[in-house]
C-alpha cells in the first residue's frame, strides 16, 4: 500500500523511532487505545481505529517537525525541544546581525513552534556540563576557550555565552549578539563520553541519568544546563485540534493510571475523618456505608510511590480490610 497517499485527513503524531524513549511511548500508545501495525522499515503506520498517522523519527527532529506545523502532535524529550528552541535563536540572531530579519513577515507567517501539552513522566535525565574526574576544572568558567564535545550545540553555546558575558560584565543586546563565543563547541553525534579521553575536548555536555555512563568514561558533572523528561507536544494551529484533545486526554488517563493505585477499606465512622485525612483522594474519597452499624468503606486513589506508608497510617487510625487495586486507565475532565 502507499501510505503517503493515505494521509490526507489524518492526524500526524510523531513518535521516537529508536533509543530510550520509544518502548515507553508504545506503551503509552497502546494504553491510549492507538492500534497500528507497523511495516518492517517503514517510518509511518496508519491507526486503525482513529483517523491518526503515526511518524517514526529521531526524538532530536521531532521538534522541528511539530514546530514547523507538518506534524500535529509529538513524543520527544524536553531537551530536544530546548535545543530546538535555541537553535531558533540562534538563527535569529544570525539574521539580526545580517539585517536578514524583517519582523512583520516574521509575524505574519503560519505561527512556528511547539506547545507542551503535557509531561509523560518518563525519560528523566539532566543535561550536565562534565569534566575528567582527575582534571582540574571545577566550574563551568573553567571551560571558558576550551574544546567542548556536544550533541546539543546550541544550549552548549548559549550556556558558555552566558558564562562568558557575566565574566566581561557585557549586558548591552546588541554587543551581546555580535560577539563571538571564546569556549569552542564541537559537534558530535553520540558516545559523547568518549570525548574527553580521545583528546578531542576538554569536557563535554551531555545526558545523565543514573552516572553509570559519565562514571565509567572517568567524567564528573560540575553544572546541570537543563533538566528534562518525556513530554507531549502540539503545533501552534494543529489540524484537527478537537482530535488532539482527545488523545491528550487519553494519554493523561493512561499517565494517571500509572501513577495512582485505588485504595479500599474499612473503617469506623468516628474514625472517617482521620481516614480520609490520609487518602484524600483526587477530588474527594468515595465514602459508602456497610451494612454493620458504625462502619464505612473508602475508597480513594493514592499515588503508587505513596501507598506503603499509607497503608501503615491507615492501619494506625483503626482502618482494616485494606485492598490496593491496580487501575487500568482512567479519564477525568
Ligand atoms: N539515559 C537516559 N535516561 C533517560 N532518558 C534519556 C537518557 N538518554 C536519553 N534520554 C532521553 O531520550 C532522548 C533521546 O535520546 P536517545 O539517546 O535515545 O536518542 P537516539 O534517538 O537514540 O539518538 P542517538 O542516536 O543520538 O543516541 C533524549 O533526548 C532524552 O530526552
Ligand atoms: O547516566 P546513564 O544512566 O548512564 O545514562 C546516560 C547515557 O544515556 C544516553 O545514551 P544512550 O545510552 O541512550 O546511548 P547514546 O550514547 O548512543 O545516545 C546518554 O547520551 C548517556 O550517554
Amino acid at each position: 500500500m502507499d501510505l503517503v497517499n493515505h494521509l490526507e485527513g489524518r492526524l500526524l503524531f510523531a513518535v521516537p523511532k529508536k533509543g530510550r524513549l520509544l518502548q515507553a511511548a508504545l506503551n503509552l500508545l497502546e494504553g491510549a487505545d492507538i492500534q497500528f501495525r507497523r511495516e518492517n522499515r517503514l517510518d509511518i503506520a496508519l491507526v486503525k481505529n482513529l483517523p491518526i498517522a503515526l511518524v517514526f523519527l529521531p526524538a532530536a527532529d521531532i521538534p522541528t517537525f511539530v514546530g514547523e506545523g507538518r506534524v500535529d502532535l509529538g513524543i520527544t524529550g524536553h531537551d530536544q525541544v530546548q535545543e530546538h528552541d535555541a537553535g531558533t535563536r540562534a538563527l535569529a540572531r544570525a539574521r539580526r546581525m545580517s539585517n536578514e530579519w524583517d519582523p512583520a513577515r516574521a509575524a505574519a507567517g503560519k505561527p512556528q513552534g511547539c506547545e507542551t501539552v503535557l509531561d509523560l513522566g518518563f525519560g528523566a535525565c539532566r543535561l550536565q556540563v562534565q569534566v575528567p574526574a582527575k582534571g582540574e576544572y571545577a566550574t563551568g568558567k573553567d571551560l571558558i576557550g576550551k574544546n567542548v564535545g556536544t550533541s546539543f550545540v546550541h544550549l552548549a553555546r548559549e550556556y558558555f555565552a552566558r558564562l562568558e558575558l557575566e565574566q566581561e560584565g557585557i549586558t548591552d543586546p546588541v554587543q551581546m549578539d555580535a560577539r563571538k563565543l571564546r569556549t569552542k563547541i564541537i559537534e558530535l553525534s553520540g558516545s559523547v563520553e568518549a570525548a574527553c579521553a580521545l583528546g578531542v575536548a576538554d569536557g563535554i555536555v551531555d545526558l545523565v541519568e543514573s552516572g553509570e555512563t559519565m562514571k565509567a568514561a572517568g567524567l564528573k558533572a560540575i553544572d546541570t544546563v537543563v533538566e528534562t523528561s518525556a513530554i507531549l507536544i502540539k503545533s501552534k494551529a494543529p489540524s484537527n485540534p478537537a482530535l488532539v484533545d482527545l488523545i491528550a486526554s487519553r494519554i493523561r488517563g493512561v499517565i494517571t493510571a500509572q501513577k495512582y493505585v485505588l485504595c479500599q477499606y474499612n473503617v469506623p465512622r468516628a474514625k472517617l475523618a482521620d481516614a480520609t485525612g490520609i487518602t484524600p483522594g483526587k477530588r474527594a474519597a468515595t465514602v459508602t456505608s456497610l451494612d454493620e452499624e458504625g462502619w464505612v468503606a473508602v475508597s480513594a486513589m493514592v499515588e503508587k510511590k505513596r501507598i506503603a506508608t499509607v497503608m501503615d497510617d491507615l492501619v494506625h487510625v483503626g482502618a482494616t480490610d485494606i485492598l490496593v487495586l491496580d487501575i487500568h486507565n482512567t479519564r477525568s475532565s
